[in-house]
């Protein structure tokens, strides 16, 4: 069976084709910047040269046709038809308190991913452009969604309710939803494969630490806390969104700068983090170099968004009441030497023992940088969002198709003969 994994975000689309019983990729690749002119696409077949193209890609279905006619192309191809896509799974990042698992898309679950666009204006309204682009060009191909907050679903209401009066939970909704659930899910599993323990007896803090960031407390293979909210906005301080700040902050700022709640809005999300304190880039290769060649801006936000990272691992290690591992994954988790060195080396009183030269070699795989005996274990795991939303779907078209072989099956006969 072969399934196309979409994960469309607020201005990118990244796209996997995998042949599932063979567990093989296909092809994978990314259109960024979509709508502007110099949309980047790049496209990788496996065993055929990749691609490489900056066009005007306005919008996601754009991106989505392109992606389609890449698959299918004769020289860059890796299928004859778009008719050998069996099913296409999406990532989507607000499922509310609607969806616990992964689900097949119906009209009730798209009214559904809408009603929540208010919670995930930068999110839910791509992955609905995505889902609208594959029933437009691929008429009648089963399509499953997996939510970011799924995983998270497990949270006690003491950890995802806020202090504030119930009415607001209670009228709107207004709770910890916490979000990257498919990442923290994938990583916690393969945390526990690597160390050889039962997942259920482990207690673990997973740093998802891409451009956006997040942390989870999890106790048992269930998620018991993590740092975003009800937005992907709260917590950690990432590459443009502020993270945590005193929500006086908001109406003071909006007073004395005479900005709307947009304005307010935007300034959080797309204008903070890193780049506001660096005045450089969202980036944490860039920070990096920068404050390697002595820039003190950079310096600072380094500092401060190692410094917010390693008091959510405490608060965590806190609300569990212990941890056997912490583990480091996405883009910056993955890939910043820098980071995770910092973030271990202040964590001695924790028992945490850094493996400098583990933490320099490996790269891509799951690794230890603790060492041997160290009390605390420290992982680097590499997420893979686009397998698990792969798996997920196979497993509900598999359970569609043994429902509907069921359904061809008169069972009535059976009855029959037992009543007489
Ligand atoms: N070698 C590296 N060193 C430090 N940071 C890196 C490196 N490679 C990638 N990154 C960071 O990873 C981020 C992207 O992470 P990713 O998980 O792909 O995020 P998202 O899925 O939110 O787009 C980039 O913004 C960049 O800061
Ligand atoms: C939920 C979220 O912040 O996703 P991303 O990191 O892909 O922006
Ligand atoms: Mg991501």
């Amino acid at each position: 069976m072969n399934i196309l994994v979409i994960n469309a975000g607020s201005s990118s689309l990244k796209y996997q084709l995998f042949q599932m019983e063979e567990g093989n990729i296909l092809a994978k690749g990314r259109v960024e910047r979509i709508g502007m002119e110099t949309a980047i696409l790049t496209h990788e077949p496996t065993g055929k040269a990749e691609v490489h193209e900056v066009r005007e890609i306005l919008e996601h279905t754009t991106a989505i046709r392109k992606v389609l006619e890449l698959l299918v192309h004769p020289e860059h191809g890796v299928l004859a038809s778009t008719s050998e896509i069996d099913a296409v799974g999406h990532r989507v990042v607000h499922g509310g308190e609607s969806f616990k698992s992964s689900v097949l898309v119906n009209d009730e679950v798209k009214k559904e991913i809408k009603r929540l666009f208010d919670l995930a204006p930068l999110h839910n309204p791509a992955h609905m452009l995505g889902i609208s682009a594959v029933e437009a060009n691929m008429p009648g191909v089963p399509q499953a969604v997996v939510f970011d907050t799924a995983f998270h679903q497990s949270m006690p209401a003491h950890a995802y309710l806020y202090p504030v009066p119930m009415a607001l939970y209670r009228k709107h909704k207004v709770r910890r939803y916490g979000f990257h659930g498919t990442s923290h899910n994938y990583v916690s599993e393969r945390a526990a494969a690597f160390l050889g323990r039962p997942l259920e007896q482990l207690k673990l803090v997973t740093c998802h630490i891409g451009n956006g960031a997040s942390c989870a407390a999890i106790m048992g293979g269930k998620s018991v806390d993590t740092s975003m909210g009800m937005t992907p906005l709260e917590g950690l301080m990432m590459g443009t969104r502020s993270g945590d700040l005193d929500p006086a902050i908001v109406p003071y700022a909006m007073g004395k700068e005479d900005l709307t709640l947009g304005e307010i809005s935007s300034m959080l999300n797309k204008h903070s983090g890193l780049q506001a304190i660096s005045g450089i880039s969202s980036d944490m290769r860039e920070i990096v170099e920068a404050l390697e060649a002595g820039d003190k801006n950079a310096a600072l936000a380094f500092e401060m968004y190692e410094y917010r990272l390693r008091k959510y691992i405490g608060a965590y290690v806190a609300a569990m009441n212990g941890v056997d591992a912490i583990v480091f994954t996405a883009g910056v988790g993955e890939n910043s030497e820098l980071l995770r060195q910092t973030v271990c080396e202040r964590l001695t009183f924790l028992g945490v023992e850094f493996d400098e030269e583990a933490n320099r070699k490996g790269r891509g795989l799951e690794r230890r940088i603790s060492k041997q005996g160290s009390k605390v274990e420290v992982l680097v795991i590499p997420t893979n969002e686009e397998w698990v939303i792969a798996r997920d779907t196979f497993g509900l078209i598999q359970s569609q198709n043994i429902r509907l072989e069921l359904s061809k099956i008169d069972f009535s006969h059976g009855n029959r003969n037992s009543v007489q």
